[in-house]
């Protein structure tokens, strides 16, 4: 028997093309900030073990028993003092949404959809992918929004955004967003956030210090670059402003448990400055691409308070990037390199 074969250009319908997608992402945060939520949102994140590499039969008795009866009802707490309650919802939420609206705005005659989600709490990674596919993107641009990479949030997102499509029959292609920490237009936006913010003082801060969350050694001795990729971005900093290291020293923040992370670690680097005379500092989180706990409630709060405490006279937290348009210049700017050859760039 003969094989029919379908050769004739007529015969075989072009390749259809869908839309494109781009699904910003970033960490997440509790739906509230009662007990159960907060212990919902802690469970997650920390049983990941991009983010915990401790044998899970050791970690998750630790985890489930201590950690997860204590560490709720201290963060609840702290997530009331941040809370965005015209919204009642956590300012991390708030931000990441406005970014994704605003940013669809810039795409609106390239047809091109925009989506975010979170890689723990809602919505989830799955369900803004799952939107997008329905809307017809058949080509997905995902961008884990850390200028910095890290296996703790860059590859652990790619890798729940893989989990989801190892479950679909018909994927769309994926490109991933790599970190930024260089990239020209972030440490100008970065430059004229910090501008602006110290516009307004009467006495310029005799210190600008930057806080990125830190990272336990070990996970840096294994090989994760995220070191690196923050020292690239202060010295770029550095560089734009004309600043030295010691007017622009680089720190860590939001340590977790009791091993070693990358030093020197913000909180006691801070509050030693009014001894030594410096009692006038800014502090500028460029990891951060949106406000969250860790900037409003760590620094803006408890670092604030411990800061002057110690004798310092002002402390100037300089807000994240969030909505501004400069940061939706720079996601335009990120997103548009990363689909060339798939919209006009
Ligand atoms: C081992 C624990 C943690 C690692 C490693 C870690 C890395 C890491 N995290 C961010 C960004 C954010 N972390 C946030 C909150 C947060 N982080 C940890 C622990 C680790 N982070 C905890 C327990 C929490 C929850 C808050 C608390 O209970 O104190 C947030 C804010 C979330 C929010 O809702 O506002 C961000 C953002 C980076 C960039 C990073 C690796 C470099
Ligand atoms: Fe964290
Ligand atoms: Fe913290």
């Amino acid at each position: 028997m003969a094989f029919i074969h379908v050769t004739s250009e007529e015969a075989v319908a072009p390749m259809g093309r869908g839309r494109i997608g781009v699904l910003l992402t970033n960490l997440g945060t509790p739906d509230d900030t009662n007990f159960g939520a907060v212990r919902r949102y802690l469970s997650e994140f920390l049983s990941d073990q991009r983010v915990i590499e401790a044998n899970p039969a050791l970690w998750q008795p630790i985890l489930q028993g201590v950690v997860l009866t204590v560490r709720p009802g201290r963060s609840g707490k702290a997530y009331r003092r941040i809370w965005n309650e015209e919204k009642n919802e956590s300012p991390l939420r708030t931000y990441t949404r406005a970014q994704a609206e605003l940013l669809a705005e810039r795409f609106q005659t390239d047809d091109v959809r925009v989506g975010w989600g979170m890689r723990y709490g809602s919505p989830s990674v799955a369900e803004a992918v799952t939107e997008l596919m329905r809307d017809g993107c058949d080509r997905i641009l995902f961008m884990p929004l850390y200028p910095q990479y890290s296996a703790t949030t860059t590859a652990t997102a790619n890798d729940q955004l893989f989990r989801f499509l190892m479950t679909v029959r018909r994927q769309p292609a994926i490109r991933t967003l790599p970190a930024f920490a260089d990239d020209p237009v972030y440490i100008k936006v970065l430059a004229e956030t910090l501008q602006l913010a110290l516009s307004g003082l009467s006495e310029k801060p005799q210190m600008v210090v930057t806080s990125f969350h830190g990272l336990p050694n070990e996970y840096v001795a294994k090989g994760d670059p995220y070191r690196e990729d923050c020292e690239r971005t202060v010295v770029a900093l550095r560089a734009v402003l004309g600043l030295s290291d010691e007017e622009m020293p680089l720190t860590f923040q939001s340590r977790f448990g009791p091993a070693k992370w990358l030093e020197p670690y913000t909180a006691p680097f801070v509050a030693a400055l009014p001894a030594k005379g410096i009692t006038r500092v800014a502090i500028i989180t460029p990891g951060f691409m949106a406000d969250c706990i860790e900037t409003l409630d760590e620094l803006g709060n408890e670092l604030r308070d411990e800061f002057m405490a110690a004798g310092g006279k002002e402390l100037t937290l300089v807000p994240c990037l969030n909505a501004c348009p400069q940061a939706i210049d720079l996601l335009e700017h990120l997103t548009r390199s990363e689909l060339c050859g798939w919209v006009a760039t």
